[in-house]
């Protein structure tokens, strides 16, 4: 297996395997919830921006007090990925409305959270925790494939780097040793 460290928010910390087929990913999670932290300002995750890999805001479609909460904490994201935090611009953001299986007490409408999530560059979902987990799975699933190949992609793009440098001291020290 392959290890990859992952941090998200929430405050479970738990080893997964994702993959399909033969080829599986050992990954260390870390879920941090800021929002549950009553020490913390709800809406300055300052240190979370600069270590967390990926973002999963979640609003209740039947509250639009929460949908206005989740467009503020987006906007916080997106500051800040504009601004000096490097980290922020490679990490991955999904926006979810929760508690569909209230839709007939529906206060946003499925178009205006996919609106919201397209205007700020991140993916979208609704679903139901309470009623079907499975789609929570599902979206953890996502959240984490997405996660893994950004590192992926990090990792081609970075020609001198450790592996590279590796494969380099191999090929210098490994002739040498041939020799003696
Ligand atoms: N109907 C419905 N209720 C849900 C769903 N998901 C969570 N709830 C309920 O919503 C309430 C809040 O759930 P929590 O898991 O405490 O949500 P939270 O975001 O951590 O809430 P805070 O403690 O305020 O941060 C609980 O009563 C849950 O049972 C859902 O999909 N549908």
């Amino acid at each position: 297996f392959e290890s990859v460290p992952l941090q998200i928010m929430g405050h479970e910390k738990s080893q997964n395997l994702i993959g399909h087929g033969d080829c599986y990913l050992q990954i260390h999670l870390e879920i941090y919830d800021p929002c549950s932290q009553p020490q913390q300002g709800k809406l300055s995750l300052t240190d979370e921006l600069h270590w967390a890999d990926g973002f999963i805001i979640v609003y209740d479609i039947s509250d639009r007090a929460s949908f206005a909460f989740a467009k503020a904490l987006l906007y916080r994201i997106r500051e800040s990925r504009t601004g000096s935090c490097k980290k922020m611009a490679e990490s991955s953001v999904f926006l979810v409305g929760n508690k569909q299986d209230l839709c007939h007490m529906r206060e946003v409408g499925w178009d205006e959270g996919q609106k919201l999530a397209i205007d700020n560059k991140c993916q979208f979902c609704e679903l139901s925790a309470a009623e079907h987990y499975q789609e929570v799975v599902a979206m953890f699933t996502k959240v984490l494939r997405t996660i893994t190949s950004n590192f992926k992609v990090k990792e081609k793009r970075r020609p001198s780097g450790s592996k590279s440098m590796a494969k380099l001291i191999n090929n210098v020290f490994g002739k040498r040793r041939k020799s003696v």
